[in-house]
């Protein structure tokens, strides 16, 4: 396959082949090809081939391949023409990959088209090589992907057909991708989520399975878990900036308080539906929030549950800037790549002047709500609220 790869690789660089795949700029990557959600519109895949010319680096030729045979599986269904000649390698390389499909049916292969441009765009306005960080412990499962080029460390939470909503795994694989993130070379470090959703926060099976006489113990372990993990981004010592690349809920939204800039398209939302579900604000909200938009637009978040849309929490002052969807990726990419230039001392230490006296203040709000959702928990009404989600009666 070398050989063959090797000369597509030239044909294709070189404009020698002509189709909707032909990519111009190439991104760097660490790919995950995400399961058959099947929502991506006829609109969601059209602007995937757009983003596919927008791409910087070379992803390689399976990639190539693979984002070919998706594409023609899409639009055409499965391959049915016969197979080119022996001697005709790139397009055999071609018909192998799009057969290899077999009666994958065209939604599926249009949506794996769009998780697969998304999962190449996250990362594709970056010039160098995107390695997962060697020297880093990696994340326990694919939900989370860390990757590190130019100076930005990028941790992507990647459960794109669970809209990102953190488990329990994820809770502990942030933490220590942050620990690692902390300590390496990066001069910036990133949050951002793959697929449509930027996070649908909490996961609310988290809150299933437990068995009888468990339930205190499991609402106690939840608390602790929850302050550790919101305890790391207080102490994050250098620029932690979130790409919020699509909607937003629950914890993912109340976390952004503590982040230094927050990046958002013009698609996301921003929902703590916490009244909702039994439950209270956490991620140093009840704090942060007040603080930023005041306390009557607070309240309406954080107690009404109402939802924001990007340009709202733009004003309240929870966004720092808003993007078109059409270019997030690459204004964003190309702005953050420019400001992890800037000297790294310089940036991690004026962070501590602008951050550190609030440390303390926030270390204890974060204990003190971590204490009441821990009781919340427990509350007919959070239960009640969770067997909504899980019959699916309830759309928040
Ligand atoms: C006792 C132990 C506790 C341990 C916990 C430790 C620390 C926790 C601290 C944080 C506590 C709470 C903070 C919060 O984050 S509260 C907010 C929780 N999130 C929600 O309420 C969102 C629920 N989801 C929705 O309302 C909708 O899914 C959506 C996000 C609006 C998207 O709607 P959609 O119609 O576009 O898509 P949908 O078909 O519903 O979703 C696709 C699949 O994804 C699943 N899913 C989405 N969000 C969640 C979620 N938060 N938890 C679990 N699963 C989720 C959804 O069920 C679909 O799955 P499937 O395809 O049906 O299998």
């Amino acid at each position: 396959m070398a050989g063959v790869a090797g000369r597509l690789a030239r044909r294709w660089c070189s404009g020698a082949l002509r189709s909707p795949l032909q990519v111009t700029r190439f991104p760097a990557l660490q790919l995950h090809v995400c399961g058959p959600a099947m929502r991506a519109s006829q609109k969601d895949f059209e602007n995937a081939m757009n983003q596919v010319k927008l791409l910087k680096k070379d992803p390689g030729n399976e990639v190539k391949l693979k984002l070919y045979a998706l594409y023609k599986q899409a639009t055409e269904g499965p391959c049915n023409v016969p197979r080119p000649g022996v001697l005709d390698f790139i397009n055999k390389a071609k018909w192998d990959a799009w057969h290899a499909l077999g009666s994958l049916p065209k939604e599926t292969a249009r949506q794996n088209y769009v998780d697969l441009v998304s999962s190449l765009s996250a990362s594709s306005e970056s010039s160098g090589q995107v390695t997962p960080a060697a020297d880093r412990k990696q994340p326990g499962s694919d939900a989370l992907v860390v990757t590190s080029q130019d100076g930005i460390t990028t941790i992507t939470l990647n459960r794109p057909d669970k809209k990102n909503a953190l488990t329990p795994q994820m809770y502990h694989d942030i933490m220590l991708a942050l620990e690692a993130a902390s300590k390496d070379d990066s001069a910036i470090t990133v949050l951002t989520g793959n697929g449509d959703y930027y996070c649908s926060g909490n996961d609310l099976t988290n809150f299933t399975d437990i068995p009888p006489g468990e339930v205190e113990e499991r609402a106690r372990s939840g608390a602790v878990l929850l302050r550790d993990f919101v305890d790391c981004f207080i102490d994050f010592p250098k620029p932690l900036v979130a790409v919020v690349n699509g909607p937003a809920v629950g914890i993912s939204v109340t976390l952004l308080g503590l982040f230094d800039v927050v990046y958002a398209t013009d698609r996301a939302t921003f929902h703590t539906p916490f009244s909702h579900l039994g439950q209270s604000p956490e991620g140093c909200s009840s704090y942060t929030f007040p603080k930023m938009m005041g306390p009557s637009k607070a309240t309406e978040m954080l107690v009404f549950g109402k939802k924001l849309t990007a340009r709202e929490a733009c004003t309240q002052g929870l966004v720092t800037e808003v993007f078109p969807d059409s270019t997030f990726q690459k204004e964003v990419w190309v702005r953050l790549k420019a400001y992890s230039k800037l000297p790294p001392n310089a940036m991690r230490i004026s962070k501590q002047v602008i951050r550190n006296r609030e440390k303390e203040k926030l270390h204890a709000i974060n204990a003190e709500e971590s204490s009441i959702l821990q009781e919340r928990w427990l509350s007919d009404e959070c239960m009640n609220a969770i067997v909504n989600f899980l019959s699916k009666k309830a759309k928040l």
